[in-house]
């Protein structure tokens, strides 16, 4: 489980920030340990601010929401600009699928860490072909910490890192949630539509 850096670094370090990264594959968490994580900075009376990209409205306008049902109040923007002026008073900021803001983000993310700042992002680190996720390669190289988290796999039950699509549709950005995408491992994921009869006629 991830352990809040010791607020003595702040002390030593006055107005250096960081940047978290929680990635995975749908279904692994990454939203559940993100509000985990800004709710214990509500209790620490840090002052947070979230953010959320304004095209994944799939359960709510406003709030990010788990599978689980778990939520948090959050600001849908349009862009990665208006973070920097909206995180101004803030000292910790969520953002909750990250892979699908413009490449700006990785500069402002940088930027607000520069700041002093506490940056949490959860994102896909793969899209439905296995292919590295938009801007979450350069996020996680110029983070400080970075959390991968692991679904199980909906045909055999492994740990899971991927998201297997079950529409034909190939356009790169596709919302949904158990009508369109399973969590699969590696194994599973690979052998496409045929793997729920190849692992379950395995002797
Ligand atoms: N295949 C799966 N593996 C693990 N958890 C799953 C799976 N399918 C549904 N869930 C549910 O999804 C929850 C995680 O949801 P969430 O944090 O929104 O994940 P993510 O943001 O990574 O898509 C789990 O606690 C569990 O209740
Ligand atoms: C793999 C993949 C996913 N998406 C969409 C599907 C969901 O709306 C979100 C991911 O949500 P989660 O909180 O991580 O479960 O992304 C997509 O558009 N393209 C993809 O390749
Ligand atoms: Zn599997």
């Amino acid at each position: 489980m991830f352990v809040e850096p010791s607020h003595k670094r702040e002390s030593q370090y006055p107005g250096t920030g960081w940047i978290e990264v929680i990635c995975g594959s749908m279904f692994s968490g990454k939203t559940e340990e993100l509000i985990r994580r800004l709710n214990r900075a509500k209790i620490a009376r840090q002052k947070i601010q979230i953010f959320k990209p304004a095209l994944d409205k799939r359960y709510h306008e406003e709030n990010i929401v788990s599978h689980n049902d778990n939520s948090i109040r959050s600001v849908p923007v349009h862009s990665a600009f208006q973070i920097i002026d909206l995180a101004e008073n803030c000292e910790v900021i969520g953002l909750d699928e990250v892979q699908f803001f413009d490449e700006g983000i990785v500069d402002a993310c940088n930027k607000l860490a520069d700041a002093g700042k506490r940056v949490i992002v959860a994102g896909l680190d793969m899209d439905f072909q296995g292919k590295p996720f938009g801007c979450m390669p350069q996020l996680m190289a110029t983070a400080e910490y970075v959390t991968k988290v692991h679904a199980i796999c909906m045909v055999c039950g492994e740990v899971a890192s991927h998201s297997y699509r079950l529409s034909p549709s190939n356009e790169r950005v596709l919302l949904g949630e158990t009508d369109l995408y399973e969590a699969r491992c590696r194994r599973c994921f690979n052998l496409g539509e045929n793997a729920y009869n190849l692992i379950h006629s395995q002797p």
